[in-house]
């Protein structure tokens, strides 16, 4: 048990103990599958929308359960535990609701019970081959043309691509303005010139359907836009901010099960006459990952509190997910270091929880994107 977690509240126990069952009977027994197979786990992605998760941290007004982002924060690092691609999964509907109830109108709401439910799949584009870290420097383009917008253009990248029901895509409105071009647009995939690109083979987080895609003289009312035009890049920032929190909880619970798997393994692992956890070095390994896992906890739950009380958390969203995947790294190696050969499996689950875990520290953006965030605002602040 954590030891944080005399500090929750008992809804938030309550859910970690909801979480923590559902994972050990269903997630567990089908995570090495879902990395073998690279098959969406829709099964267990509907189990979660059934227990209610993907709206825990969403307004009641809006049919979530009107918790703070702290308890969206400890369902996905549980659900992480067990499996990196389910936790990956649960940040989508958990995020696209998020976003479409800050900024959508009464028609873009009308998609939130279908993403609670597990019955629609969302999925952002913002990312195109030539331009990642740098957002303001997209090319696809939405122009005007009556009473639609016509989308032209290559989205890379796309978590959800092959499978989604919508997009929200981040496209130019305004070619000549940078950042202060850009809006959101939310796009039925099953709309003509809408298509699915190359997918990529990839180190880990299977399964979770990635793909170009292509958007060519793709016909959208202007009433799909969502919030007000040209005003985009801040609306998407301000949602990477809540992004960053939820992966950083989904690293935080790939290091809590890979120190899990370490402990036991040491505990159990003989050489020299004596179980491995009585030697030093691996002693020294386990105490500071107990450590790090601990202040990366603190970090995004103080993070997730500031926002949840309306501060900006540009700064504090970077370092949980600077801090928190750069430790979850390390921190899982070493795990897979205590296991020895074994640790080089695929017997043991560490291989893929490092596999896996390596992700983290570069979508949502990457962590040298995180310091460039954390050193711009201590410029505004001493200013
Ligand atoms: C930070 C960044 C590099 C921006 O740089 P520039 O030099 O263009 O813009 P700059 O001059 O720094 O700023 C413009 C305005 O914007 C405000 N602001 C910036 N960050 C933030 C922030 N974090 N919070 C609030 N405001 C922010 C900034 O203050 C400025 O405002 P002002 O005009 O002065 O009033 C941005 O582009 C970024 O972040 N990239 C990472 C991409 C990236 O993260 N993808 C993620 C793609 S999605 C993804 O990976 C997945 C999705 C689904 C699941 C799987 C993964
Ligand atoms: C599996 C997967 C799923 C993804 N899912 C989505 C999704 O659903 N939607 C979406 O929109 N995007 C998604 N992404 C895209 C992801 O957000 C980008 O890959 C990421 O933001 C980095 O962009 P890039 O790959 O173009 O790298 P680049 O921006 O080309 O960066 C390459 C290297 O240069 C460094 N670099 C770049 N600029 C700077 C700078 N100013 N200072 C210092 N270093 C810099 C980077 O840190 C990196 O090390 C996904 C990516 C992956 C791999």
């Amino acid at each position: 048990m954590h030891t944080v977690n005399r500090f929750f509240s008992d809804e938030q126990r309550l859910l970690q103990e909801t979480v923590r069952r559902f994972v050990a009977d269903d997630v567990l027994p089908a995570a090495s599958a879902i990395d073998r197979d690279d098959a969406f786990p829709q099964a267990l992605y509907k189990g979660l929308a059934d227990l209610g998760l993907f709206g825990v941290s969403l307004a009641e007004e809006a049919g979530g359960s009107g918790l703070e982002t702290t308890a969206a924060c400890i369902v996905m690092e549980e659900i992480a535990r067990g499996s990196g691609t389910l936790g990956n999964a649960y940040a989508l509907p958990v995020e696209a609701a998020h976003f479409l109830n800050e900024h959508g109108d009464a028609f873009h709401k009308t998609f939130i019970p279908g993403l609670l439910s597990g019955e629609l799949l969302p999925a952002t584009a913002a990312t195109e081959p030539d331009c990642g870290s740098d957002v303001a420097a997209m090319r696809t383009t939405a122009d005007r043309d009556g009473d639609d917008y016509v989308i032209n253009g290559t989205k890379a990248w796309v978590t959800f691509g092959r499978i989604a029901d919508f997009i929200m895509v981040f496209a130019k409105t305004d070619r000549n303005a940078g950042h202060k071009g850009i809006s959101c647009i939310l796009v039925e995939t099953d709309r003509p010139g809408v298509s699915r690109g190359k997918s990529e083979e990839l180190l880990g987080m299977h399964g979770l359907e990635d793909c170009q895609i292509i958007f060519d003289n793709v016909r959208v009312p202007i009433t799909n836009r969502i919030g007000p035009e040209n005003e985009a890049f801040k609306m998407a920032m301000g949602n990477f901010n809540f992004s960053r929190l939820m992966m950083s909880s989904m690293a935080l619970g790939m290091a809590q099960a890979a120190m899990e798997d370490a402990v036991a393994y040491a505990k159990s692992r003989k050489q020299f006459g004596s179980e491995i956890i009585k030697f030093q070095a691996v002693q020294f390994m386990l105490a500071d990952m107990s450590m790090d896992i601990s202040a990366a906890r603190l970090l995004i739950h103080h993070a997730a509190r500031l926002y949840d009380a309306g501060h900006s958390i540009a700064k504090e969203a970077a370092h949980a997910k600077l801090f928190t995947t750069d430790m979850a790294m390390k921190h899982v190696s070493n795990a897979l270091q205590i296991h020895g050969g074994n640790g080089y499996s695929k017997e043991y689950r560490i291989e893929r929880i490092f596999r896996d875990v390596r992700l983290s520290q570069i979508y949502e953006g990457t962590n040298q994107i995180q310091r460039l965030i954390i050193a711009r605002q201590l410029e505004k602040e001493f200013a």
